[in-house]
């Protein structure tokens, strides 16, 4: 069967449209979080399988951190137990440690593999258990005014934080042309399992791989100001006001933080995009401002 010929020009002109970028970004790392709100419907992930394989086929190196945390929310629900968050981080007791284990470590991980593998790629799924890829320590989340000196830890139980990453996992399944998926899932130097924000593994990724950018695929268009618009370039002074001023809250903390991080620690730029857009993987890497909030070093 052959194209007609309008159809066949049309593709053509997209295709040379996207080979300065193919061009830029050739041999780069792009870090790409897969938040559990942006896995909503079969077409969408599908989508998102297919940007990811086209982006590896054109020589950009994308390695996936997935979150879960609706995913988790519902198997708890499922078994009797309510989820509760505290600064968007989830109270993680030893049970549902162990749910959270099972669904990101194993569903939200292998389902992301198999789809990736089904569309062409060569997709390896990981926790940070894996090659020893993620060690963490207990997060303690402090409640109160550090300016008053009044502050008290709260414990939130089995969650982590990023210690340390030893890459070699990653660098060799990439040199190999595999696809690293990997669960947000540290452990202990006592070899236990710490919960940890997908957010913040990424972030961490991203600053030990150099990644050239991080992609933070959500549920919702970007970072929005007060009055609910767009912010389509964060300037990184404004932050800590729309924090205070309780702008910024929920799960869009440890995504901002993560995101600043980065860009200190060299990482060229982070967006924050909404993964409910059919191919908003491929719209971020193939324009020049990104579709969502762009946050960049100056
Ligand atoms: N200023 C803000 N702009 C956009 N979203 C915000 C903001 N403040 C809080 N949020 C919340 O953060 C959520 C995204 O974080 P989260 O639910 O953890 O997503 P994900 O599962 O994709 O990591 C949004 O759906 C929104 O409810
Ligand atoms: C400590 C903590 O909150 N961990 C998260 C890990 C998954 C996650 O981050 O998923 P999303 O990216 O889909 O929100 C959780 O248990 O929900």
């Amino acid at each position: 069967m052959t194209l007609p010929i309008e159809r066949a020009q049309t593709i053509a002109h997209v295709l040379i449209e996207a080979l300065p970028y193919i061009q830029r970004f050739q041999g780069k790392t792009m870090v790409i979080k897969y938040g559990g709100n942006a896995m909503v419907d079969e077409s969408l992930k599908q989508g998102f399988a297919r940007d990811i394989v086209l982006m590896k086929l054109v020589g950009i190196n994308p390695v996936i951190v997935h979150g879960g945390g609706p995913q988790i929310g519902s198997l708890l629900k499922r078994l009797g137990k309510a989820s509760e968050f505290v600064q968007g981080m989830r109270v993680t007791d030893s049970e549902t440690m162990d749910v959270v284990e099972m669904v990101l470590g194993g569903l939200v991980n292998k389902e992301i593999v198999n789809f990736i593998n089904r569309h062409g790629g060569s997709a390896v799924g990981l926790t940070g258990k894996d090659g020893d890829l993620i060690h963490a320590r207990k997060l303690l989340l402090h409640r109160g005014a550090p300016e008053l000196k009044a502050t008290e830890i709260v414990d939130i139980g089995h969650v982590g934080e990023v210690q340390s990453i030893d890459p070699s996992i990653i660098h060799m399944l990439v040199k190999s042309n595999f696809i690293p998926v990997i669960a947000p899932i540290g452990v202990g130097e006592d070899g236990r399992s710490y919960n940890i924000n997908a957010d913040l593994v990424a972030g961490k990724i991203a600053e030990v791989l150099g990644a050239e950018k991080l992609l933070l695929l959500t549920n919702i268009p970007g970072l929005l100001d007060a009055e609910g618009k767009l912010i389509s370039e964060l300037e990184v002074g404004r932050v800590q006001r729309l924090i205070e001023d309780g702008v910024i809250s929920g799960g869009m903390l440890p995504k901002i933080r993560c995101a600043l991080d980065a860009i200190q620690s060299g990482v060229k730029s982070a967006h924050i995009i909404d993964g409910r857009v059919e191919h908003a993987v491929m719209l971020d890497l193939f324009t020049d401002t990104g579709v969502g909030t762009l946050i960049r070093a100056r």
